[in-house]
């Protein structure tokens, strides 16, 4: 039998949850990496480049004279180590949405999920979106797509930066407030990472772990969350 949650807001991952891994990892990164430093070297002024490269260049421990190549090289590093440090997110966010513009970039999600956020939304429940990605580049990404422009499906975005880590609850605590204070369970987060899910569940949130086929998470140990194979597995209803 489905199993159905009744909630009044569904907050969502991206990388493995409504998109494949391969598709921030390969297609986003790819298009990313050899644009790093000519943005930078073309944004001298951006308040958003001049403040993420100072702060590549607190955390990777270089002098602040450090050039455009040395800051591209620990950037580069990241990448390779996924590892989704703020500053090289924002970064991304800024090249990938003048890739969305440009469509040179086009986002294909999991087949079941554009049919579902529309279910959703026309049932009468509210999306939110949090990811490790830029809110800049999580809005561009919806905007261009293989369904066409999904950016009114979601009233809200977090990022690690207007949020915090996605392993702390007190980041969806902070949620729970940005979007309006709904009591805790009236939230559902969906999720292929089950330390996110353990955080916003000490929020006090519902949750669904998605274990998609070929996905790094397929076959984690998702504890006592409910686990999903596709949003096809489960249902979500607006509660009273
Ligand atoms: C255009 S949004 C790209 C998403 C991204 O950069 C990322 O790292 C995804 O991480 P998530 O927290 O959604 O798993
Ligand atoms: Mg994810």
């Amino acid at each position: 039998m489905t199993d159905t949650l009744s909630a009044q807001w569904v907050v969502l991952d991206i990388e493995g949850t409504l998109m494949p891994t391969s598709g921030v990892h390969v297609v986003l990164y790819d298009y990313a990496r050899p644009r790093l430093g000519p943005w930078i070297d073309a944004h001298p002024t951006d308040p958003v480049v001049v403040s993420a490269v100072a702060q590549v260049k607190a955390e990777a421990g270089l002098p602040a004279d450090a050039d455009t190549a040395a800051v591209v090289a620990v950037l580069h590093g990241w990448m390779a180590a996924d590892r989704k440090a703020a500053p090289l997110k924002e970064l991304q966010g800024l090249i990938w949405q003048d890739g969305y513009a440009r469509r040179d970039l086009v986002s294909e999600y999991f087949p079941d999920v554009v049919p579902a956020l529309r279910g959703w939304d026309a049932a009468g429940l509210k999306l939110a979106v949090f990811s490790s990605g830029s809110v800049a580049g999580q809005i561009a990404s919806f905007s261009t797509t293989t369904d066409g422009d999904l950016t009114n499906l979601f009233r809200h975005h977090f990022d690690t930066v207007n949020a915090g880590p996605k392993r702390e609850a007190a980041s969806y605590a902070a949620i729970a407030e940005g979007i309006g204070g709904p009591t805790p369970p009236r939230i559902v987060f969906l999720s292929d990472v089950p330390a996110e899910l353990d955080a916003a569940a000490e929020a006090g949130w519902q949750t669904v772990g998605l274990a998609r086929a070929g996905e790094p998470y397929a076959d984690a140990d998702f504890g006592d969350h409910r686990v999903a194979k596709s949003f096809d597995d489960f249902r979500i209803v607006p509660d009273a």
